[in-house]
């Protein structure tokens, strides 16, 4: 029996509404399999947390999380509540330095049963590599006199340590995919640390000729995975421009709603981290209408994860299967609920 202890933290928002649903489909999966276990402890740490006790997670909570096996992470941020960048560095950017999760990995591809925005969606199916731990996420800098004279100034931080891993990360990872990394870069306007991540990335790629690579400036990139996803492969990006990318690839699948993520800890000293793309949507919160699939897809991303490649990929299929015969939310065309459509995945997995 292998047996893997997993934090839960829905966090705020839709977190609430879809985590619940990914511990549903993976406590089936557990039943049906027979191998597995999960022991899954909750953990109410969010805005409302915040409120409360004046903090979004209690002194000890990084070192209660290093003793589990995978985070398993809704989404945080209510900015009616708390300013966004105290709830995310309080709790989620916090999670992902200290227990060093280096990098953030985004799957995009065409998916079955959607209607992508792209006039001819082609069969696309990418991976962004986002480096997770620094950039332009960066708390170096400052703000000195208020009002008019105000001067603020925000510093990124590329490390040669960092933009190699994460560019390393790529590599490896397109030897098992297609052959190809695309770098996004924007060494035409950013004078210091883009020309170096264009140096570090010709660096890397010495060591690995059977790869081909191509370098892109990220307003081009990000205008190409609208035009012509179906180009890439492996994309490696810096921390922010990660971010922009790969709310653009849940776009171009038909909805931020099903994109996944996992920030990983490559060192294996502490846990990884699986949570969706998408945030706690404010805007939808509380209907019952969050499409759970970013969160089942990063449950699956998970098992990937723990080896389980085989049960990984007959989730995935279920999931799609179920999308292509119209157990949907709103967001992708559909009138189910968030609770339905997870109940829909349950069923399919029971007759496996
Ligand atoms: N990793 C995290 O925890 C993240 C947290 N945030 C936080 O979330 C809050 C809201 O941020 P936004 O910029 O509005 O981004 P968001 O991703 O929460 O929402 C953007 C749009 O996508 C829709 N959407 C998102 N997930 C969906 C789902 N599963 N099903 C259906 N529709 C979905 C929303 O309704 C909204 O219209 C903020 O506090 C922000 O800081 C934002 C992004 C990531
Ligand atoms: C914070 C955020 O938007 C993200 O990690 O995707
Ligand atoms: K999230
Ligand atoms: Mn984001």
């Amino acid at each position: 029996m292998k047996k893997f202890e997993i934090a839960a933290i829905p966090g705020d928002g839709i977190g609430k509404e879809v985590v619940p649903v990914s511990l549903h489909v993976l406590n089936t999966i557990e039943e049906l399999h027979g191998g597995l276990k999960f022991d899954f402890k909750e953990f109410p740490w969010s805005c409302d947390y915040y409120l409360e006790h004046g903090k979004m997670m209690p002194e000890d909570g990084l070192e209660t999380l290093k003793s589990f096996d995978a985070i398993i992470l809704g989404a945080i941020g209510n900015p009616e509540l708390v300013p966004d960048h105290v709830s995310l560095w309080g709790l989620l950017i916090k999670i992902r330095r200290e227990l060093e999760q280096s990098i953030n990995i985004r799957p995009a591809k065409f998916f079955k049963g959607l209607q992508s925005p792209l006039v001819n969606p082609k069969d696309f199916d990418l991976i962004v590599v986002r480096e997770n731990s620094e950039g332009e996420y960066s708390e170096v800098g400052g703000r000195i006199h208020r009002g008019e004279d105000e001067v603020v100034i925000q510093n990124a931080v590329f490390t040669r340590k960092g933009t190699e891993r994460a560019m390393r990360y790529a590599f490896e990872l397109a030897k098992k995919r297609r052959g190809h990394v695309a770098s996004a870069t924007k060494s035409n306007g950013i004078i210091h640390s883009m020309p170096f991540w264009d140096e570090v990335f010709n660096d890397v790629r010495a060591d690995y000729p059977d790869i081909q690579t191509a370098s892109y400036h990220i307003d081009a990139l990000a205008a190409f995975f609208v035009s012509r996803p179906q180009i890439f492969d492996v994309i490696v990006a810096s921390n922010l421009f990660g971010d922009i990318l790969t709310d653009v690839g849940g776009a171009i699948m038909g909805s931020i709603g099903i994109a996944p993520a996992a920030n990983i800890n490559l060192n294996g000293k502490y846990p990884s981290m699986f949570e969706p793309v998408h945030g706690s949507a404010p805007d939808i919160f509380g209907k019952g209408i969050a499409n759970p699939i970013g969160q089942i897809w990063t449950a699956k991303m998970m098992l990937d994860h723990f080896g389980e490649i085989e049960l990984g990929r007959k989730l995935l299929d279920v999931v799609e299967d179920a999308t292509n015969d119209g157990f949907k939310t709103p967001d992708i065309g559909g009138k189910a609920s968030t609770i339905e459509v997870g109940d829909e995945i349950c069923r399919r997995l029971k007759r496996l």
